[in-house]
């Protein structure tokens, strides 16, 4: 992959207790909506989806995702930070223009990449962590459940909310967020479509810390990140890999499948005339901001 490398100084004299550090810029001649930085200090890296309005998650950004995680993992970091460029929204999840009166080939091609997004994620031998400075329903959940960390910032909300959209959260989805909620929370929460408040959420062990500012959030993650630094990484990825391997192989396995399952669903004219609903209530609130 052709990566660029710009070196950009950044003042952290703000910040209290951190020294003058640079940060490198590794980016994709075509990264249209993602910033992936790398802290020269710390070695961690830094990946910021920047997708206005709300980063809804389209084949493009979720192709960049993929392309910050590969660049991060070849360039020996230290970890990686997932956060947003919005002050309200860390992900509003998956783009449902994707997915409502899609095109054939586009939406197989979409479902693939996230379905690849989230096996690299969720699978990374580096360190991971979540800065979640706003709303991160559904997709938004599958990205901070599949990191390793994640912390909060106050009056947000998190969680799987497919059921009120009319879909359902596939098995990989939900596999991620029983690592961190107790299974009878997790099921009535689910089936339920229930969002979570950052409050509710840490209560729950679905958000790790709660802190209130984006710079505490990535303080807090390269904690987390330092905390790994007498630990082998080697040891660490393979007992992470422990961990994981049984929902990565489930879904490795059964890709295909799952795929045909996400068409079947989605292509029902029930299940499209639920999400055109749901679109037109979402713009119908957009409008009367
Ligand atoms: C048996 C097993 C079967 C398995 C089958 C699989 C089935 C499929 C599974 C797929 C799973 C889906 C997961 C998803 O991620 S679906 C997406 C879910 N997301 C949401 O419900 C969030 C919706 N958005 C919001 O609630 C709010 O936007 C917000 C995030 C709280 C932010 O609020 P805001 O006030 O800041 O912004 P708002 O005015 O609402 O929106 C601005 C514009 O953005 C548009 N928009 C919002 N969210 C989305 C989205 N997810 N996709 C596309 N577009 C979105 C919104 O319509 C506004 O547009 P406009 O400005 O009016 O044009």
């Amino acid at each position: 992959m052709n990566i660029i490398r710009t070196v950009r100084s950044v003042a952290f004299s703000s910040i209290p207790n951190r020294t003058l550090s640079t940060t490198r810029s590794l980016s994709t001649p075509s990264a249209q909506y993602t910033a992936f930085e790398v802290n020269d200090k710390t070695g961690i890296a830094t990946l910021t989806l920047n997708r206005p309005p709300v980063n809804s998650l389209n084949l493009e950004l979720l192709t960049e995702m993929r392309n910050c995680l590969k660049d991060a993992e070849t360039n020996k970091c230290k970890g990686l930070i997932i956060t947003s460029s919005s002050n309200s929204v860390f992900t509003a999840g998956l783009d449902l223009l994707e997915m409502y009166q899609p095109q054939d080939e586009r939406v197989k091609s979409f479902w693939t990449a996230l379905q690849s997004m989230w096996m690299e994620l969720y699978g990374s031998k580096i360190p991971t962590a979540a800065a979640i400075n706003g709303h991160a329903p559904a997709g938004g959940c599958l990205i901070a459940t599949a990191c390793e960390y994640r912390v909060m910032l106050p009056n947000f909300t998190i969680g799987l909310n497919e059921t009120l959209i009319g879909i359902v959260a596939p098995k990989w989805f939900v596999s991620a967020f029983l690592n961190v909620v107790p299974r009878r929370v997790a099921e009535q929460a689910i089936t339920q479509g229930k969002l979570f408040t950052t409050a509710e959420a840490h209560n729950v062990g679905l958000v790790d810390d709660v802190v209130n500012t984006k710079e505490e959030a990535i303080a807090k993650c390269e904690q987390f990140i330092g905390s790994f630094k007498n630990v082998n990484p080697y040891a660490r990825a393979l007992t992470k890999q422990q961990f994981r391997i049984k929902e990565l192989q489930e879904l490795e396995q059964q890709r295909e499948k799952d795929l045909q399952i996400f068409l079947g669903l989605i292509m029902q004219p029930s299940v499209q005339k639920a999400m055109g609903i749901y679109l037109e209530g979402l713009k119908k609130k957009s409008k009367k901001q």
